[in-house]
C-alpha cells in the first residue's frame, strides 16, 4: 500500500486521501504452503472459484474485491444472488446487483456495449490494451458470487442463456479493455462451467470439492489423476484450496480471511475514498 497521504486521482488531481492500491499491482490473497504470500496479477486476467459450499469461495472474492475497491482505478459492478456475500462492497461500486436476472442481464449488456466501444476507441488510437496510466478508461472489476444462480436457477431458460453467453463474451474479451471477470460457483459441474468456459479463466482456485471430477472441472481435466484434487482438503479448513494459473500446476494456497467487521473497515474506507475523488472531479467539472 502507498505510504503517502496525497494521492494522485485518475485525473492527475491531488487531493488528500489515504493510501491506496491500484488495480495493476498484484492482489494479495493468502499464503502458500510454505507460509510464503501468494499475490496474483489480475489485470488482463479473470479468475474462477469453484467448491463446496463453506469451502472458502466468498472469503477469495471479498479480498480480490477489497483490492479493488482501494484502487482507484478501477471501478466495481457486482453481482451477489444472495446479496449479503458482496453486499458490504456495495457503497463502493458503480452497479449492486442482488437476486435479480433481469439485473443482472442489463448490467451486461451495458458492459458488452462499453467493451465494442473501448475495442472501436483503442482501433482508433492503434493500441491493443488499456494501461496503468490510462486517463480515458479505469478497469472495472465484474465480481459474481454464483453464476449458477444467474445462469441455472432464476428466471427462464432464454434469458438464463442470454446471461451465460454474455459472461462468456466479457470473460473472453473484457481482459485487454480493463474489464476483469472474478466468478465463483458452488456447482462446480459441466453445465455451469463448460470446458470452453473454464479456460478461458487464467486463474482458477478450487475449494474443497466433493468429488475428484468437480475439482478437475475447475482446475483442468487430468489434475485429480496427478494427484492434485481439492477433494483431499479438509471441511475443517475452510479457505484452503488449490489454485492454479494458465500453464503452471496447481499450489495449495490458504486465503486471507477478512471478517465481516475489517470488511466492513475497507468497504468504508474505499467509500470514502471514492466520494472524495467524485466529489472533486464534479468540482472540476463545475468550474470548467
Ligand atoms: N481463509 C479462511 N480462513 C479461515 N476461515 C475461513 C476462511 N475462509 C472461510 N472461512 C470460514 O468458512 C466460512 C464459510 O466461508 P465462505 O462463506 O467464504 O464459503 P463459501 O464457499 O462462499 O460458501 P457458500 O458457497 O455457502 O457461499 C466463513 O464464514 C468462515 O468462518
Amino acid at each position: 500500500m502507498s505510504p503517502v497521504l496525497v494521492a494522485t486521482t485518475p485525473d492527475d488531481e491531488s487531493v488528500p486521501l489515504g493510501p491506496v492500491l491500484s488495480i495493476f499491482d498484484p492482489v494479495h490473497i493468502g499464503i502458500d504452503e510454505f507460509g510464503h504470500p501468494v499475490q496474483v496479477p489480475m489485470i488482463y486476467r479473470n479468475m474462477l472459484i469453484g467448491g463446496e459450499p463453506g469451502a472458502g469461495k466468498s472469503a477469495l472474492l471479498n479480498a480480490v474485491v477489497a483490492h479493488a475497491a482501494l484502487s482507484l482505478d478501477c471501478r466495481l459492478c457486482l453481482l451477489d444472488g444472495k446479496q449479503v456475500e458482496l453486499g458490504q462492497w456495495r457503497h463502493c461500486a458503480d452497479a449492486f446487483v442482488g437476486p435479480s436476472l433481469d439485473g443482472a442481464l442489463g448490467l451486461l449488456r451495458r458492459l458488452a456495449v462499453m467493451m465494442d466501444r473501448r475495442y472501436a476507441y483503442l482501433l482508433d488510437c492503434e493500441r491493443r490494451k488499456v494501461v496503468a496510466d490510462d486517463k480515458s478508461m479505469s478497469a472495472y472489476l465484474m465480481a459474481i458470487d454464483e453464476i449458477a444462480y444467474f445462469s441455472a436457477t432464476a428466471g427462464k431458460k432464454p434469458e438464463r442463456e442470454e446471461f451465460a453467453s454474455l459472461l462468456r463474451d466479457l470473460v473472453a474479451r473484457g481482459r485487454a479493455v480493463g474489464i476483469i471477470v472474478v466468478a465463483a460457483t458452488q456447482r462446480p459441474s459441466s453445465d455451469i462451467i463448460p470446458t470452453s468456459l473454464r479456460d478461458l479463466f487464467a486463474w482458477r482456485f478450487a475449494g474443497r470439492c466433493t468429488t475428484d471430477s468437480s475439482s478437475d472441472i475447475v482446475l483442468g481435466h487430468g489434475w485429480a489423476q496427478q494427484g492434485w484434487t481439492a477433494n483431499t482438503i479438509s471441511p475443517t479448513n475452510p479457505g484452503a484450496g488449490l489454485l492454479i494459473a494458465e500453464g503452471g500446476s496447481p499450489q495449495l494456497v490458504k486465503v486471507a480471511y477478512l471478517d465481516d467487521g475489517t470488511c466492513a473497515a475497507i468497504a468504508g474506507y474505499a467509500a470514502t475514498l471514492r466520494d472524495t475523488v467524485a466529489a472533486k472531479r464534479r468540482r472540476l467539472q463545475a468550474a470548467a
